[in-house]
């Protein structure tokens, strides 16, 4: 599901996303390892004060794991909590559960000395449309279906999905919307997946796409696209689509080869990437503000 995101759309997302927090100990920030700066809402941090939060990067089998590292410490030097995993296949799930309770060792240890009953730790993830949400809720029910059902002072409509003893997820995401800070950004969420192709013209996407991968992964697509690796840098980009049309076997069809591609890169066909590095938003950004 991609939404179209309006001022209203946006203020009704933050007010029940507000109302869940106040049910949790700990945020679980969902972003694509592919695009870790760009795949977040820049205002969640205001969003959840004080409340913990630990940033997960989705779809680490998409993404470039030397880049991916580079990501996890660069999360490391800023004191923010961050992990990445693969739900799709259900790795890296009990290491989130590690590092919930790392995170929130403190305040557990300070209601145990107040004499306050131990219980599991409650969170709620939040993030863009199709960051991987619904698969990574799921992941944690398939462990124990049942579920906790409905506990005074919850929303009828809030559900706790238990895993083990040990940690309780609402089972309803938090959904909030990419900004669209530049063209850059926007690029990089289309190429994703994470918008709307209408939004953006196919070819613009293939064509960024492919200068991405041409200036930080050489050689890849004269491998998948069997044409000589001199090509890439030889050839005008929109020649070149031209070109991998053809050898796709879809003539001019221009359109349809832009198309085919995006969906190769997009479902990892071409390879692992990531197309953007702390270096490349460092001064951009302040990932705590
Ligand atoms: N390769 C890969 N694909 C994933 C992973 N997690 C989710 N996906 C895929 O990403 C797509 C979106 O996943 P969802 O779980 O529906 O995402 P969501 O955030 O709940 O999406 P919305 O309902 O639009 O908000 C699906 O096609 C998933 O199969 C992952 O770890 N690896």
């Amino acid at each position: 599901m991609t939404i179209q995101w309006y001022p209203g759309h946006m203020a009704k997302a933050k007010r029940q996303f507000q109302e869940k927090l106040k049910l949790v100990d700990v945020v679980f920030e969902l972003v694509d390892a592919r695009i870790p700066y760009s795949s977040r809402n820049p205002d969640l941090v205001e969003m959840i004060g004080n409340k913990p939060r630990i940033t997960i990067l989705m779809k680490s089998d998409l993404a470039d794991m030397k880049r991916v590292n580079d990501w996890l410490k660069f999360y490391e030097s800023q004191g923010i909590y961050a992990i990445s995993i693969n739900a799709k296949q259900g790795q890296g799930i009990k290491e989130v559960i590690k590092l919930a309770k790392v995170v929130l060792k403190e305040l557990f240890e300070k209601r145990e000395a107040k004499g306050l009953k131990s219980r599991a730790i409650r969170a709620v993830c939040v993030g863009i449309p199709n960051v991987g949400k619904s698969t990574l809720i799921n992941r944690f029910a398939r462990k124990n279906i049942a579920q906790t059902g409905n506990r005074p002072g919850v929303t009828k409509s809030q559900q706790w999905i238990k895993y083990g003893k040990e940690l309780e997820l609402l089972d309803t995401p938090g959904i909030l919307w990419p900004k669209f800070e530049d063209q850059e950004v926007g690029k990089r969420l289309a190429v994703t997946g994470a918008i709307k192709d209408t939004l953006l013209h196919l070819d613009d996407i293939a064509l960024f796409g492919m200068s991405y991968l041409v200036n930080n992964y050489p050689g890849v697509l004269a491998d998948r696209y069997k044409f000589e690796k001199r090509l890439e840098t030889e050839m005008p980009l929109p020649e070149l689509l031209m070109e991998i049309t053809r050898l796709r076997g879809f003539k001019d069809d221009y359109e349809r080869g832009a198309q085919v591609l995006i969906h190769e890169l997009r479902d990892g066909k071409l390879g692992r990437f990531t197309f953007e590095t702390p270096d490349d938003i460092n001064e951009e950004s302040d990932f705590n503000e």
